[in-house]
């Protein structure tokens, strides 16, 4: 069975509170994006996990994917799988790739082995593997607060705009992100700001790790200057970074940042 794991944009992300379990409370509003990794899962006769694409840091034994299996066989006698990632979103470039891998592999486990899992025990499961990847098992845009993995509901009408993410080819850590930020309640009247014209956000949303990210590197601003200069009616860094993107009303122009990895498409 082969899925197409996605990535995610923060509309507006405030770090509110460190939570005495080293963790940080945010609110944001999470959207899902058509940039996508592919994702293959075969029964086999023994457990493998292969992946082409871009490299992905670490030991094969440690990949989100295969963790994910782990997590349900603790409670299901799994047959063993043949997994193949192929790489495309790029890695800790605040798209939340890796936990979408992490989400899709649960939910393609559930209907390959007809496991009956419900969205709730799904998300359940995805959680410990790591803030984001519950967000990806519903895939759909949502206001996030705790660690980004609770959710609600929100009026949000970008059906048709256009989108472009541009990707420095710069590595920022999110454990390291979050550790420069001081946390401060959350600035945004959410319901009213999203009911409002693109081109007014912003002034009233703000993703916090901008403050402690574009000092450090000052390309991440020159992006999102060119953005707005390019006619985008809203730019942001995507989560702890380092992908920044822009929201056009109508076409994303030809031949922006073309040294850059870069995606572009509809809401
Ligand atoms: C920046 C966001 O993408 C916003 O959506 C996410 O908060 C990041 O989520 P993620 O990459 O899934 O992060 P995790 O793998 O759960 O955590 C990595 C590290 O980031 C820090 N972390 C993460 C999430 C959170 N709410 N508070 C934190 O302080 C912790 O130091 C943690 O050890
Ligand atoms: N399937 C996977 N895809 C990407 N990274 C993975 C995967 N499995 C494990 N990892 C590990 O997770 C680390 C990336 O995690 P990180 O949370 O920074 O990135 P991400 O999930 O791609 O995006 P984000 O920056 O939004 O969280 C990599 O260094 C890699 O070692």
């Amino acid at each position: 069975m082969v899925a197409f794991p996605n990535a995610k944009i923060n509309l507006g992300l405030y770090i509110t509170e460190k939570r005495s379990d080293g963790y940080h409370n945010l609110e944001s509003v999470f959207v899902p994006v058509g940039w996508s990794d592919v994702l293959e899962i075969l029964p086999a006769s023994e457990t493998s996990f292969r992946s082409t694409g871009l490299p992905i840091p670490g030991e094969t034994s440690t990949n989100l994917c295969l963790r994910a299996y782990e997590q349900l066989r603790k409670d299901f006698d799994l047959p063993p799988v043949r997994i193949h990632l192929h790489k495309v979103v790029p890695i800790g470039a605040g798209l939340g790739g890796g936990s979408s891998d992490a989400a899709f592999t649960l939910k393609v486990l559930n209907t390959l082995f007809d496991l009956k899992l419900s969205t709730e025990a799904l998300e359940a499961y995805a959680r410990p593997l790591g803030s984001d990847c519950a967000f990806f098992i519903r895939n759909e845009a949502k206001f996030c607060v705790g660690k980004g993995d609770e959710f609600s509901e929100i009026m949000l009408n970008l059906a048709g705009k256009s989108i472009l993410l541009v990707y420095p080819d710069l590595h920022s850590s999110t454990a390291e992100a979050y550790a420069g930020i001081r946390p401060r309640p959350a600035q945004a009247q959410w319901t009213q700001v999203l009911q409002q014209p693109l081109h007014t956000w912003q002034a009233s949303i703000t993703n916090d790790f901008e403050q402690s990210l574009f000092p450090k590197y000052p390309q991440l601003a020159q992006i999102k200057r060119q953005l707005y200069e390019a006619g985008a009616a809203y730019a942001s860094m995507s989560g702890s970074g380092s992908t920044v993107y822009g929201i056009f009303e109508g076409e994303v122009p030809e031949a922006l940042f073309p040294q850059l990895t870069t995606w572009q498409g509809k809401l």
